[in-house]
């Protein structure tokens, strides 16, 4: 999809849509946010409900608000940040003709290494950056207290345990950790719309988790405002990313002013995305943002993505508060498998769906870990 750019607005992408926001100005600016709040989740495992009441109320508000917010003190231990962006840090720095062992598209759920390709002419790839995925996947022992795979199911993680033996274990301890953290902020998102705090767990049980490493590379030419990554609104459920050092990413207000995050060391940038802001009536916001490259500086950035399971069909919880999530509802798989084939025409298990003439309506997740016929 190609992104257009206007002086009198944002035109920005969500899931499979493109969407626009007008720049409001003088006696047209609405009352918004310019800046990220901070919230403090030390106490988010603690016994006493009311506590996580507290917390609950804060981070409501400042999903309602903004769609974005810094959690500090969080139950990921800055060892584990620090050990991750080690790790990752030593697998771009392979050689390229390593990294391409672990192509995507030796993976049916696109997942493991994807290059930097000047004249990939997908909107903020050109150039700009090469990333590294994992998600579910259901052969990898580490996983099994989630799920087993069922028989026949084909592997769709990469690890390059033959150059990094350490890069496997370190990644997955990081994924254990902000995996039971952010089962933990589904419950205080429960509470936040005065629901059982356990009202949204079923949606969870086996949910789609995606770690898509972002390694920006330095843009040697380009001045501050060069977009590395385009206007977009994540489209799960919410997403915890952690920053180290360098900073560019920035988040749009309800004016179409970019307001920076800057990097807070050892906090997540959580943003609630297009899932929540469904089963939240519209109430929690998932606010558009971009990355634009700084002072010629590579960044890496560590986002996990966290929605709800592939067999899971999500509906408003509450009453609805935006026209926009009016009657609707959405079955998670089918809208994954929907994304992966807009985005990835060239991939070879698209390709492969594609000529077996299966249109969207027919598209099962199941699909990607079974061998296709
Ligand atoms: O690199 C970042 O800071 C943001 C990444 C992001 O927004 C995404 O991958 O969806
Ligand atoms: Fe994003």
């Amino acid at each position: 999809m190609q992104i257009p750019e206007s002086a009198d607005g944002v035109y920005f992408k969500s899931g499979d849509r493109l969407l626009y926001r007008p720049i409001l100005t003088g006696a047209n600016a609405k009352k918004t946010f310019d800046s990220i709040p901070t919230i403090d989740v030390a106490d988010i495992f603690s016994p006493d409900l009311e506590v996580r009441r507290r917390i609950a109320k804060q981070i409501g508000q400042a999903a309602e608000e903004v769609g974005f917010m810094y959690l500090v003190n969080p139950p990921v231990k800055p060892e584990k940040m620090d050990e991750a962006f080690d790790a990752l840090k030593s697998f771009f720095a392979l050689p390229d003709e390593v990294k391409m062992k672990y192509h995507v598209n030796n993976s049916p759920a696109a997942k493991g290494f994807t290059p930097c390709n000047p004249s990939d002419k997908r909107p903020g790839f050109a150039g700009a950056r090469e990333t590294f995925g994992m998600g579910n996947d259901y052969t990898d022992p580490e996983q099994h207290a989630i799920k087993t795979a069922p028989p026949g199911t084909v592997p769709l993680n990469q690890w390059p345990d033959e150059e990094l033996p350490e890069f496997r274990k370190k990644l997955y301890s990081y994924f254990q950790d902000v995996y039971i953290f952010s089962k933990a902020l589904v419950r205080i998102f429960s509470l936040a719309l005065d629901l059982e705090e356990t009202a949204l767990d079923e949606f969870f049980e086996t949910p789609f988790t995606d770690i898509t490493v972002q390694h920006y590379l330095p843009q040697p030419e380009e001045t501050e405002s060069k977009q590395v990554l385009l206007p977009h609104a994540d489209y799960g459920a919410f997403t915890l990313l952690a920053q180290r050092e360098v900073g560019g990413l920035q988040v749009l207000n309800a004016n179409a002013t970019w307001v920076p995050v800057p990097v807070k060391e050892y906090a997540f940038v959580v943003n609630t995305g297009s899932y929540l802001e469904l089963m939240s009536g519209g109430r929690f916001r998932s606010t558009v943002h971009r990355v634009c490259a700084k002072d010629n500086t590579e960044r890496t950035s560590l986002p996990f993505f966290f929605s709800p399971s592939p067999t899971a069909t999500i509906r408003p919880m509450v009453s609805i508060q935006s026209e926009d999530t009016k009657d609707k509802q959405r079955q998670i798989g089918k809208e994954h498998m929907r994304g992966m084939m807009s985005e990835r025409a060239d991939h070879p298990f698209v390709k492969k769906l594609k000529a077996l003439g299966l249109g969207p309506e027919e598209y099962t997740y199941d699909m990607i870990s079974q061998p296709l016929a």
